[in-house]
């Protein structure tokens, strides 16, 4: 098949680990005899030093005519100046609302062979397989904030805002994929307080009761929901929250396999292309140091081929080097456990000679 991919690789570790998987996506282009044609564009940080824009056009609109986007992440303290005109984070934000990516897939399964790699136990990480579904283009991140000066100090404010039909359409992506695996939606709120988390709570119990009663259905407080996610993860099967909820509660959720590099993420619109990304950010504290584990992204590439281009049989494969990888015992620092680990490029040689055979 011929696909046209577009590579956003972004800042601080962003570079280092995508170039690692368009490695495999090449790779698996030539032994499938499909075309792929990758462009490469700037957002983030490096678009504001290029263009003084973190999402210019000349990026967003190969990504509008692209069959998958593939990004690395953006920002940094280069960029972090309060004071500064926009950020880094703006442009990512924008590109999901741009393409429609409403729907945020972060899948949690932890490696057999990474047992030791989680700061859990082993009886409580082993057999889970949660698919957190997070809303991606409402919700805080996007509604009207502002700061103003009051009695001689400052206030800021951030609005939350969800409308009906954007939890809705968040729900049935999220309850047709429970219908795929163990028929077990959980919705995440704070309805106890929050007067946009009772609409959320009423609207996706509204859309369960009506079309997809064959599921299993829950609620859960975010609070609550931060102690089960370790403590009973098991439990849970497709869990569907809003922006902010889900940011939160899939980075306390990689500690279920024991690193925010082992996870990618779909982020899916109603039509278009999707975006496939780690869901990392791009670690300062690591970057340039060639050490940052490329598996989520990947992972995220393999997400792209299942998704986007519906090429199931080379994200199985690519899925399957990963874990062969991981079990024949090659790791990065961030999973080493404090044994002897690999750097990014060494591990996406070890990916690279796995799909090899
Ligand atoms: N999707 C994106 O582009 C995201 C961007 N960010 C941005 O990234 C910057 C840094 O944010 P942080 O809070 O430090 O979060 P982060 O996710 O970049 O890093 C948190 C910790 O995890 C480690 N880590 C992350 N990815 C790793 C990988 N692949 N391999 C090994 N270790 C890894 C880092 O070294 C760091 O210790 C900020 O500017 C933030 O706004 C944060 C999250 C998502
Ligand atoms: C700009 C942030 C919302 C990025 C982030 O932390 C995420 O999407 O996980
Ligand atoms: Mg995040």
């Amino acid at each position: 098949m011929r696909a046209n991919l577009v590579l956003l690789p972004g800042d601080g570790i962003g570079p280092e680990i995508v170039a690692e998987a368009e490695k495999v996506l090449k790779f698996i282009a030539s032994e499938h005899g499909h075309e792929f044609d990758i462009t490469t564009g700037e957002i983030g940080g490096c678009a504001i030093d290029a263009y003084g824009d973190p999402l210019p056009e000349k990026t967003l609109e190969p990504c509008r005519n692209a069959d998958g986007i593939l990004l690395g992440a953006v920002g940094g303290p280069k960029w972090d100046d309060p004071n500064a005109k926009t950020r880094p984070e703006v442009g990512l934000l924008k590109i999901r609302k741009e393409l429609g990516l409403f729907a945020n897939l972060r899948p949690i399964k932890p490696y057999a062979a990474l047992i030791d790699a989680s700061p859990l136990k082993k009886h409580i990480i082993e057999g889970v397989d949660i698919l957190f579904v997070r809303e991606l283009t409402g919700g805080i991140y996007f509604g009207d904030s502002r700061s103003w000066e009051e009695n001689g100090e400052t206030v800021a404010t951030n609005e939350m805002t969800y409308r009906t039909s954007e939890i809705e359409r968040v729900v049935r992506v999220a309850a047709k994929a429970a219908q795929t695996r163990n028929k077990h939606l959980t919705s995440v709120d704070k309805a106890n307080v929050l007067e946009v988390s009772r609409l959320w709570r009423k609207t996706a119990e509204n859309v369960v009761k009506k079309d997809f009663s064959d599921l299993k259905y829950d609620v859960v407080l975010v609070d609550a929901m931060a102690m089960h996610l370790i403590s009973r993860p098991r439990d849970f099967d497709v869990v569907v929250t809003g922006n902010l909820f889900g940011d939160i509660l899939t980075d306390e959720g990689s500690m279920l396999p024991g690193s925010l590099g082992l996870l990618p993420s779909a982020s899916l619109g109603e039509d278009g292309p999707g975006l496939y990304e780690p869901i990392h950010g791009s670690a300062p504290d690591i970057a340039g140091k060639g050490i940052a584990n490329p598996l989520a992204t990947i992972l995220a590439a393999a997400m792209m081929l299942r998704h986007s281009l519906n090429l199931i049989e080379e994200a199985d494969r690519i899925e399957a080097a990963v874990e062969s990888v991981l079990n024949a015992g090659h790791r990065t620092a961030d999973i080493a456990a404090g044994g002897k680990s690999l750097g990014t490029v060494e591990m996406g040689e070890k990916v690279l000679e796995a799909l090899k055979g």
